[in-house]
């Protein structure tokens, strides 16, 4: 290829290749897992490896009969060792970000409570000193945060607020006289709420407060808080009190804190988009409060990417354990279990799902890795989109996991269940999924009004029924883009209706901003659109860039992901009239077929390659259920 344009025209041609090309319909599909395994390794694959055979140490096996004590201890002895390792450094957060969210995201594999004492320490309080610090805060805290010596936390959420940020009020307050910041809870809704880390071991904690410089306010702002000295005792005016056991995550030491007149050196302040001289003057590149506030957590996203991330891996995990199982399993004579069809409906589609979503995230990680500042929006869009749909679908496929293996799901040697509740939070934190939905919904929102779009047509009914019209990725691919169009269009002309009734600028944002909040049920419906629709293209172009033997498989994985997500949209594509009953029937057939597809074969079937192609360690996978249930 010569030239840039010529590589997207190519790109174009095989794209148009693919689109309706026909139902590759095969009895069965074979799958070669080791391949498999190796495209779906987009990167690190070396550092993979040796953190996955560094995880067989003993010190990383389940020990379900301990504690919350114990838990916590063994958490904080298990990350020391990981530590002691050297895999990477905090420093790779801005110089190699791909290493670094590959370091993390092999933890998740051993347990969640580590992955996610890790991720606080590394990504959420180093990340964001790297991120939002200059070299005097990389000099003086990068290296004891690579060598654990200041465990670190990060204090964003209060009490009274959670997913509304900007409303924190814990204040910072510049004293010129002793060059120094003062840090003051101002009362009980401002403490510092759910710190990870804070409750025992935390000695460190990127804190954000509102920052009033020679009586002006300027927003919110990050500082360097010291929590606890070198021995472990609490810094003068730092109250904590640690917040006990949870509904799962134990083994992490969530904390509430309080300060009092805390005294902060005018240097650690985080000072890459602001800062306060010596004399007291504020100064920022950035002029206004809410966009300053918009690029300092903007800059933060990769917490958000970890936790997409450790949804996904943890569906995995599930679904290899599930699916195996059901493969083996037999019921009612020698049928195995994984024959029926409510089975595959329950196990097959969160397969289909998760290849999704594991390629997204593959695209949002190189959109990361590139560093171009135009991708800035996209990145943010997309990371919480993903975050939102791979969480959700999480808590849904480790349920049917959990269903699907029977009584056998309910042991906890079978790692499903204790999975499911340490990882429960994952809708929650990193922002709430809803607010999360909200987010895209917003940017596209924003684009319409930008390109003054209309109401898009409404496809015909009947393409879906007609010959072929299921293994039709345009057709497919039109219909999941006609959702989040049409959805977006029926939210923005309420918004603009309620604008056009109100007089006067602030009063038409309110009136539009009131619209907006009328239709988040809506508007969390545009964020589930908006993803399935870049999934599915992008899953799409993965097909495309696969080895040719592992296309066929991925085919049928996009397809059925297409189909499964129109399927749980009937009403919608009904009501709209873009389909009708044969439609429906059509979508159900095609499911079916598929199912039969990746069934065929028992225990050797193409599903258990494809959960086998996700790669996860039998060491790391640990279920007895997944390797013969009649030894559990
Ligand atoms: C185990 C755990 C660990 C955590 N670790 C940390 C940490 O280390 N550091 C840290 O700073 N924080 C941490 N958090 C806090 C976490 O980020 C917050 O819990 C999260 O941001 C949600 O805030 P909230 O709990 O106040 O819920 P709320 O924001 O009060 O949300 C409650 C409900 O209200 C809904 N809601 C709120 N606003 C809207 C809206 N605008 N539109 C529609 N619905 C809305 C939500 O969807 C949700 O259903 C942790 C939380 C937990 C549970």
């Amino acid at each position: 290829m010569s030239s840039n344009t010529d590589v997207a025209a190519e790109r174009v041609a095989v794209l148009a290749r693919q689109l309706c090309a026909g139902s590759a319909s095969a009895l069965s599909l074979s799958v070669d897992s080791k391949q498999m395994r190796e495209f779906m390794t987009h990167d690190n694959r070396q550092l993979r490896d040796a953190i996955f055979e560094f995880l067989k140490d003993d010190l990383y096996k389940p020990n379900l009969y301990q504690g919350m004590m114990e838990f916590r201890e063994q958490t904080l002895q298990r990350l020391k060792k990981f530590v002691g390792q050297r895999f990477f450094s905090v420093r790779d957060y801005n110089s190699d970000p791909r290493r670094f969210i590959a370091a993390l995201e092999c933890l998740m594999y051993a347990d969640y409570s580590l992955a996610i004492k890790a991720g606080v320490h590394f990504t959420l309080c180093g990340g964001t000193i790297a991120k939002l610090g200059t070299a005097y805060h990389h000099n003086k805290y990068l290296p004891g945060v690579d060598d654990l010596s200041l465990p670190g936390c990060f204090g964003m959420t209060e009490l009274g607020h959670g997913s509304n940020v900007m409303g924190i009020e814990t204040t910072a307050v510049y004293d010129a006289a002793s060059k120094e910041f003062v840090i003051n809870t101002p009362n009980d809704e401002a403490s510092k709420y759910w710190i990870g880390g804070s409750g025992q071991h935390g000695k460190i904690c990127t804190v954000f407060a509102q920052l009033t410089v020679n009586g002006q306010w300027q927003g919110p702002h990050v500082f360097v808080v010291r929590l606890r000295d070198d021995g472990g005792r609490l810094m003068p005016g730092v109250r904590i009190q640690d917040q006990g056991p949870k509904m799962g995550l134990n083994g992490v030491d969530n904390g509430r804190i309080w300060f009092d007149n805390v005294r902060v050196p005018r240097e650690d302040m985080l000072d890459a988009f602001a800062s306060v001289s010596a004399d007291g003057v504020y100064s920022s590149s950035i002029p206004s409060v809410s966009a300053r506030f918009g690029t300092v957590v903007g800059g933060l996203t990769t917490g958000r990417v970890l936790i997409a991330s450790g949804g996904i891996d943890g569906a995995k995990l599930a679904l290899t354990i599930a699916v195996r199982y059901s493969c083996a399993r037999t019921q009612f004579g020698d049928r195995y279990i994984m024959e029926y069809v409510t089975q595959q409906a329950r196990l097959l589609p969160p397969l289909a799902q998760t290849y999704a979503y594991h390629f997204a995230l593959g695209h949002l990680k190189s959109l990361v890795a590139a560093k171009k500042a135009s991708d800035a929006k996209t990145i943010h869009v997309l990371s919480s989109g993903l975050k939102a749909a791979a969480t959700w679908g999480r808590v849904e496929a480790m349920q049917d996991c959990r269903e699907c293996c029977g009584g056998m799901g309910f042991l906890a040697a079978n790692k499903i269940g204790p999975l499911m509740t340490d990882m429960n939070v994952d809708v929650t934190f990193e922002g709430d999924n809803t607010v999360m939905m909200q987010q895209v919904a917003r940017a596209l929102l924003e684009e319409r009004a930008a390109a003054r779009g209309t109401a898009p047509a409404t496809p015909a009914a009947g393409a879906l029924a007609a010959p072929g019209g299921t293994a039709c990725a345009r057709t497919l691919a039109g219909l999941l883009a006609y959702r989040e169009a049409a959805l977006v269009s029926q939210v923005a002309e309420d918004m603009a209706a309620a604008a056009s009734r109100a007089d006067g600028a602030a009063a038409k944002a309110a009136a539009s901003a009131a619209a907006f909040d009328r239709n988040l049920d809506l508007v969390v419906q545009i964020g589930w659109a908006s993803m399935e629709k870049f999934c599915y293209s992008n899953f799409l172009k993965e097909v495309e860039r696969a080895p040719p033997a592992l296309q066929p498989p991925l085919a049928a994985l996009a397809r059925l992901y297409a189909v499964s997500r129109l399927q749980r949209a009937a009403a919608f594509y009904l009501a709209a009239g873009a389909a009708n009953r044969a439609d429906v029937a059509a979508l159900r057939a095609a499911a079916a077929d598929l199912y039969g597809q990746l069934t065929a074969g028992g225990p050797r079937c193409a599903a258990v390659a494809l959960c086998d192609g996700f790669g996860v360690p039998d060491h790391l996978l640990q279920a007895p259920i997944a390797f013969d249930w009649r030894k559990v």
